[in-house]
């Protein structure tokens, strides 16, 4: 268990946790900057540390980053107690296999969700994209009734993200199950979600490195939230895949989950465990990723009002008052999309990614990397990197503008990660994240309730979120 050869630079290896007590002297609550402090110290853009007995190599330059995300000795994935358990105790779904499972199911996902709108444009799932924003206008405009009363405490005074898991939800199910909820019934399994996610902080962490732990204090150290919250939402997935096997019929494919199914028989493949991961890993990230995304993003446009006005005059010179934005006004509101590529790259809601596995001897940055290393790339810092970025502290969504104020064709931000292993919904997020910004801010200014700038208290976890974010839609 000696240091490998020319393994890059870091900080000791001690019992149990190895080099993960000095990354909790560093930071408690932030892997990412206790991480990134210790790149400092040791003067590195390439870390290496021992996460209990795993070796790991963390990447803190852009450049060592995205080498890291694009290249295919770096596509594997970590195995690990929680990514187990949360998949009823076998490798399944997409976000945590690898190997040529992963790229065949990440195919075929991609490949038939595509018929139904995901991914691409469609009339049919902006049309329901459009009746869900036309909901959350509605709520902005009207005082709370007993249903919405956790998310709306008055007129335009509202909690976000969670004001749209409710609409995430109806869209990603209209591609995977042809099937509307319930607002509040999706919002709570959004928060079980949130739960679970939040559960990947630092005393989750330790988990992973000492399994054990989950006998002496499962509720301290996550476990409890592993089991109970992801089993909230393993429910919830599995009632709609028994539906769905109780009333298919291959005269007609509903749904994503009804091509599954028959495209996997015909293949005399049916795996039902690999069905309910699949719908559960397309069904976690809207209301997660994209949800704490825009809720970092109104924060940063409430704290930053003159990029909130630019906004707004863009809005009103391309779209104007009389009808809802939509797709097609997209490439001409170049002001927006940046706006939204800077919240991406200021706050990066997986500010170490999700980490890779190295699935072969290699080398990085010179440094010798064994097979089956945790790989992590420091998105956090190489979105500050300032060989890349100027001033990379100030939000200003103007650098991803030329001179003539048109968006530039090269994005440096890897927030989506990189590569073949690159986030399978980036294009709904992009898609649904405009429309939902651009439809608000045509119609209402965006403060907190106070008039106050936004505390950016943090939550840890695998994502990062913000602890509570009401804001008051004030009406143009
Ligand atoms: C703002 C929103 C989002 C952000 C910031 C985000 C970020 C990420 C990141 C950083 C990864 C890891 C990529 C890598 O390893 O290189 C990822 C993977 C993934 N994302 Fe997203 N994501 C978002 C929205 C979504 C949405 C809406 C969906 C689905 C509806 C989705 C589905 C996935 C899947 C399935 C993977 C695993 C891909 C694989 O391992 O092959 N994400 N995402």
């Amino acid at each position: 268990k000696e240091r490998p050869n020319n393994f890059p630079p870091g900080p000791p290896r001690l019992p149990i946790w190895g080099s993960y007590w000095f990354m909790l002297k560093e930071n408690y609550n932030f892997a990412h900057l206790a991480l990134e402090a210790l790149g400092k110290r040791y003067k590195t853009d390439i870390l290496g540390v021992f996460l209990g007995d795993f070796p790991t190599v963390v990447t803190f330059s852009h450049e060592l980053c995205k080498e890291l995300l694009t290249r295919d000795e770096f596509t594997g994935r970590n195995d690990t107690i929680v990514t187990r358990t949360r998949s009823m105790e076998e490798k399944r779904g997409i976000f945590f296999v690898d190997g040529p499972f992963w790229k065949g199911q990440r195919w075929f996902s991609l490949r038939y969700m595509r018929d139904f709108g995901f991914g691409r444009r469609s009339e049919v799932l902006e049309n329901s994209i459009a009746d869900e924003i036309k909901y959350l206008l509605n709520l902005l405009d009207k005082e709370p009734d007993a249903t919405d009363r956790d998310i709306c405490k008055g007129r335009g005074h509202v909690l976000v993200p969670d004001i749209f898991y409710g609409p995430l939800l109806n869209s990603i199910f209209s591609i995977l199950a042809s099937t509307r909820f319930d607002y509040y019934e999706l919002r709570e399994c959004a928060r079980a979600g949130l739960r679970f996610q939040r559960s990947g902080d630092a005393t989750g962490a330790a988990l992973s490195m000492t399994p054990w732990l989950r006998f002496i204090a499962p509720d301290f150290f996550g476990y409890t939230s592993v089991i109970k919250d992801n089993g909230h939402l393993l429910d919830f997935v599995r009632k709609i895949v028994d539906e769905h096997l109780e009333t298919f019929s291959d005269d007609y494919h509903r749904d994503f989950i009804d091509v599954f199914i028959s495209e996997s028989t015909k293949e005399g493949q049916f795996d039902y465990k690999q069905l309910l991961m699949i719908v559960l890993d397309y069904m976690f990230p809207p209301p997660i990723a994209i949800g704490h995304t825009l809720s970092f993003y109104f924060a940063y446009i409430i704290n930053n009002p003159h990029v909130q006005t630019k906004i707004q005059e863009e809005i009103d010179s391309i779209v104007g008052r009389q009808r809802l934005p939509n797709l097609d006004d997209r490439k001409f509101m170049p002001y927006l999309e940046a706006s939204i590529r800077e919240a991406v790259r200021i706050f990066p809601l997986n500010p170490l990614s999700i980490p890779r596995r190295c699935v072969q001897d290699t080398y990085l940055g010179g440094y010798f990397i064994p097979e089956n290393t945790i790989m992590i790339p420091c998105i956090w810092t190489a979105h500050k990197d300032k060989r890349i970025w100027e001033n990379p502290e100030e939000f200003k969504p103007e650098r991803f503008l030329d001179e003539d104020g048109n968006l530039l064709k090269k994005d440096n931000t890897i927030g989506f990660g990189a590569g073949k292993r690159l986030c399978a919904g980036e294009t709904f997020a992009r898609h649904y994240m405009f429309l939902i910004v651009a439809s608000f801010l045509q119609n209402y200014t965006i403060q907190t309730p106070t008039g106050e700038a936004v505390k950016f208290d943090i939550i840890p976890g695998i994502n990062l979120s913000l602890k509570e974010n009401w804001i008051k839609a004030v009406p143009r």
